[in-house]
């Protein structure tokens, strides 16, 4: 019956509904497989930048940000930033300057081009007194689904420190033994004066459970764990600043000068390290940088689940 059809207004507006909830889809499509790891980043801006109207094309910058593993909307505010991109861009329509700064964000970090969907290792590493302990204790504290790895050290406890949760405190004879046993995964003697490592069974048990797991070792440890699992994913905590390192090292006061002294002058190789971390977490604040790095974990632990 002719009173039953729509009418041509209506028709445009059912039309353009429907072709709206299929870009929708569409684009819902490209962010799964940017999360999923099938795609990367990069080879959707090349898709976009080939064709601006296609469905590439019309996927915001912020879109294609968040979908990338270990990016939450706080760190892509900072990003699109820092690139200086207006939030409501859309990837056809970047001009050049902007594209390029993308495009070379995208390709300098490794981690952001592989799928990282299968990795639930997070290593924490960074200079002495940033605060890997106290993020990590907070971590302990508030996440208990993330296993925290304990180390075997042989430098001996501090006031406060407990055996089994804080290290294992073992001697130089048991941490030979360990090496020797291949107990191990990994191992350091750290600022020159005493051992320390990450008991491997622990770390292979709670990954075979399908858990996630965060050591926090030193640089040296953190290049053996990418070596010896290069799914790994390797944070580097930084601090606000040189002095508020300095500030944190003798406001902790557990190291005489001459011990602050050498944990100083490790901390300058380990910053000019950084750049071989996946990832920079700033630990300004203890609550956000916890955050930011369980963020790594939650977005691979839901994107692995099947
Ligand atoms: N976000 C923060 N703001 C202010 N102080 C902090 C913050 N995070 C940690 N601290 C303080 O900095 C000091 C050093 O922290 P912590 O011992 O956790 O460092 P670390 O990186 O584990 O050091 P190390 O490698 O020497 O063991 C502590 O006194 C801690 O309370
Ligand atoms: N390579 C490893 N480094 C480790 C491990 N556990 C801790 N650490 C690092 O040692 C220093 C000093 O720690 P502190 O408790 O004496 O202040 C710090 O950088 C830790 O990250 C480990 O198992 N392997």
């Amino acid at each position: 019956m002719a009173e039953n059809r729509p009418t041509p207004p209506e028709v445009d507006r059912v039309a353009a509904s429907r072709a709206a909830v299929a870009a929708r889809r569409a684009r819902a499509k490209v962010k799964a497989e940017v999360a999923s790891g099938e795609r990367t980043a990069l080879e959707v801006l090349a898709t976009a930048i080939h064709d601006p109207i296609g469905v590439e094309g019309r996927l915001r910058v912020t879109e294609l940000l968040v979908s990338i593993p270990a990016i939450g909307v706080t760190k892509m505010r900072r990003i699109i930033h820092r690139l200086e991109i207006s939030p409501s861009k859309r990837l056809g329509g970047l001009g050049r300057h902007q594209r390029d700064r993308l495009r070379d964000f995208l390709s300098e970090r490794p981690a952001l081009r592989h799928s990282t969907a299968d990795s639930k290792l997070i290593v924490l590493a960074g200079p002495t007194a940033v605060g890997k302990g106290t993020v990590a204790g907070y971590i302990r504290k508030n996440y208990p689904d993330v296993l925290l790895s304990v180390s075997a050290t042989t430098r001996a406890p501090r006031p406060g420190e407990t055996e089994g949760v804080s290290y294992y405190f073992v001697s130089d004879d048991e941490f030979d033994r360990m090496i020797a046993a291949d107990e191990l995964l990994e191992w350091a003697t750290v600022h020159n004066a005493y051992r320390y490592g990450t008991p491997r069974g622990p770390v292979d048990a709670a990954i075979t459970a399908g858990n996630s797991v965060l050591l926090e070792i030193d640089l040296q440890g953190a290049r053996a764990v990418r070596r010896a699992m290069p799914e790994a994913r390797l944070v580097f905590l930084l601090p606000p600043s040189w002095d508020e390192l300095v500030r944190r090292l003798i406001g902790r006061g557990t190291e005489d000068a001459a011990e602050q002294a050498r944990r100083l002058e490790t901390a300058k190789l380990e910053l000019a390290a950084q750049g071989e971390f996946d990832y920079r977490v700033i630990n300004h604040d203890v609550a956000d940088a916890a955050r930011e790095v369980v963020d790594l974990m939650e977005i691979r632990a839901a994107s692995s689940m099947p």
